[in-house]
């Protein structure tokens, strides 16, 4: 006897209505949920036309109207706004990263956040992505996102840029890759990425160490990772940091002279960045100023204006005698940045140096 049973009406329209649920219910529960913090730029710009590319004001608006602005948004996450400054990037501060960190981490802390991304202006992204990719307690993605063109212009790259964005920080994949950067269909990790061009869409690239992914077709890929630490895996804590030390940038070129210098280090500098010709070279009538200022307690790290390639250590100064640091790949601003993070720990310049090596 067959054990089959015909399926009457009730039990066809359970089957039917859990189907259904499944089809529709189901699926919006399981799009991840994604928090757009705002923080100004480029892609809340406005100009006065839609030619306008550039000589627009930047960060005018606000993030609702940037999520109204891509209503796909809503099909491939539950995202929700949050407007934490509305400045033009060039006047972000060390303020700004203390109370944007602080902010991620308690979010990325809730159950009910899946990813971050952060809407900011390109011109120093890369240092607010870095910061955060030093200072974030937490695997669930992180990506920051901004413009090269305002809202209002034509081939606009804003509304593009965040729903890829969006869509990498509810992607699985990403989790554990320390902070991300996307931009112009491209994925960058915070720690290798650089605006190198000051007004074209493909001005975000990574030099030589390559990004790390795309976004197509409504889904981001990736072929690499850093193989340095970040994120949930730094030993920086910001939590009861309220200022962090003075660390400052002394830029090299033919006939420098050491009147930036001499001034950071009298205004009370805890760290100078030199960013050397070269591979870090030390102008003769620059060099004793900085062997001073170490003498008289403040760190000197070598990085290089050239924006690629190794810091060698011991190359061109003996980093070992003048007790210098050298930046390794990390760019004078990025380098700045670790410094600055680095002296919340400790001024023993063999551990900044591991540090410089770690992250
Ligand atoms: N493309 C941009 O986002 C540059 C605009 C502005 N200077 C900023 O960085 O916020």
């Amino acid at each position: 006897m067959s054990r089959h049973k015909t399926l009457h009406f009730p039990q066809l329209f359970l089957v039917l209505a859990t189907l259904l649920f499944m089809l529709t219910g189901v699926h919006a529960q399981t799009r991840p949920n994604v928090m757009i913090l705002a923080t100004g730029g480029t892609i809340a710009g406005t100009g006065a036309s839609s030619t306008t590319t550039v000589g627009y004001t930047a960060a005018t608006v606000g993030v609702q109207q940037l999520i109204a602005a891509v209503p796909e948004l809503a099909k491939v996450a539950n995202v929700k706004g949050e407007q934490v400054f509305q400045i033009a990037s060039e006047s972000m501060t060390n303020e700004h990263w203390l109370t944007l960190g602080k902010r991620v981490n308690t979010l990325l802390a809730q159950a009910d956040v899946d990813g971050i991304v952060i809407t900011h202006g390109t011109d120093t992204l890369e240092e607010t992505a870095y910061f955060l990719d030093l200072v974030v307690k937490s695997r669930k993605p992180v990506v920051l996102v901004g413009a090269m063109r305002p809202s209002t212009a034509l081939s606009a790259d804003g509304p593009l840029n965040l729903y890829n964005a969006v869509l990498v920080a509810g992607s699985r994949d990403a989790a554990g890759k320390g902070v991300l950067v996307a931009l112009n269909d491209q994925i960058h990790t915070a720690r290798d990425v650089t605006k190198t061009n000051t007004s074209t869409p493909d001005s975000f690239r990574t030099p030589e160490l390559g990004l790390v992914g795309y976004i197509q077709g409504g889904k981001a890929f990736f072929y690499r990772a850093s193989t340095r630490k970040h994120t949930f895996d730094t030993e920086f804590d910001i939590a009861n940091i309220a200022a962090l030390p003075q660390v400052d940038i002394v830029y090299g070129y033919a006939n420098m002279n050491t009147v930036a210098l001499d001034a950071f280090v009298a205004a009370g500098a805890k760290g100078i960045i030199h960013a050397g010709v070269g591979d870090g070279s030390l102008a003769a009538r620059v060099k004793p100023a900085l062997i001073a200022a170490r003498k008289k307690g403040t760190l000197i790290v070598r990085a290089s204006r050239v924006g690629q390639g190794i810091l060698a250590r011991n190359g061109e100064a003996n980093d070992d005698e003048l007790d210098f640091i050298a930046a390794d790949t990390l760019n004078p601003q990025k380098a700045r940045i670790l410094l600055m993070l680095a002296l919340t720990k400790t001024s023993n310049t063999a551990e900044i140096q591991r540090m410089f090596y770690t992250y």
